[in-house]
């Protein structure tokens, strides 16, 4: 999860490395960032239908839409390798198509690469876990950039599902405006008092680098449905 060499994968062999997505805001970063991590090997960057002539490939890291997910995920099923994406907006049946791949080849699907988020999750699901009983509500804010598609964001999701877990019935609300990287507010009122968690993103490259850095980890590791939170807090 860091831009440090030292934190890179010792590997026998480069780690060959399709990136799917890379014309999109997501894919220039991970284009920028890649030389930060000298076990991975770009071979390939294929744009729209492109995918079946692309060279082999140990994980495919993916930023996209879910529209373009279907045949990437074919692609790996064939090749047997790895997925890492951050595509968000995935409906129930896109889910399954990845546990499906998982089956198969090492998959991890995070709605949010960040190191900062990833702690925010356990702060609210351990926050939730006390609230909740007591009675206090739960809602969930998030800022973007106009361009972004789906609503409420992955993050969102993720995060109203961990307070859900402990019985949390939350709300959400989505504001998108200028070129907001992302902003996240979970936010427990009870009587007389309120506690607000927030996540402020100011780069891409926190995603960017995350995502590259589970690339080296799941690109190695046995097939499954992997998450960031097992890669960052194994039990
Ligand atoms: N998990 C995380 O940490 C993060 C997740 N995201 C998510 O990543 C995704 C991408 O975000 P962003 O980079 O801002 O989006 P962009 O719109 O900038 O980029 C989307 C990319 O996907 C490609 N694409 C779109 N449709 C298809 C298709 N049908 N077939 C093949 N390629 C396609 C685009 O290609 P073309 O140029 O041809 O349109 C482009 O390269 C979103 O779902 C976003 O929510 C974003 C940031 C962080
Ligand atoms: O589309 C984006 O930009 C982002 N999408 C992810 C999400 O939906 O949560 C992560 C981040 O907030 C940026």
């Amino acid at each position: 999860m860091s831009s440090n060499p030292a934190n890179d994968l010792q590997v026998d062999r480069p780690i060959r490395v399709l990136i799917h997505g890379a014309s999109g805001r997501m894919g220039q970063a991970l284009l920028r960032l890649l030389p930060e991590f000298p076990s991975l090997q770009l071979v390939a960057t294929p744009g729209r239908g492109e995918l079946s002539a692309a060279a082999d490939f140990d994980v495919a890291v993916d930023f996209s839409l879910p529209e373009a997910l279907p045949p990437l995920l074919q692609r790996c099923r064939e090749q047997g390798a790895a997925l890492v994406t951050g595509t968000t907006g995935l409906d129930a049946s896109a889910r399954q198509a990845l546990e499906s791949l998982a089956a198969q080849v090492p998959v991890l699907w995070a709605s949010n690469f960040s190191l900062g988020v990833a702690v925010m999750d356990r702060l609210v699901e351990e926050a939730s876990a006390v609230l909740t009983p007591a009675g206090w509500q739960c809602d969930i804010i998030e800022q973007h950039h106009i361009h972004k598609k789906d609503a409420p964001s992955g993050t969102a999701l993720t995060l109203g599902a961990s307070a859900e877990r402990a019985g949390a019935e939350v709300r959400y609300a989505a504001l998108r405006a200028g070129d907001i990287v992302g902003e996240h507010t979970v936010q427990f009122a009870g009587v007389g008092e309120r506690i607000e968690l927030i996540h402020r993103a100011s780069s891409r490259d926190i995603f960017a680098r995350g995502a590259l850095w589970c690339a080296t980890r799941v690109a190695v590791a046995p097939a499954g449905m992997h998450t960031i939170r097992s890669l960052l807090f194994p039990a």
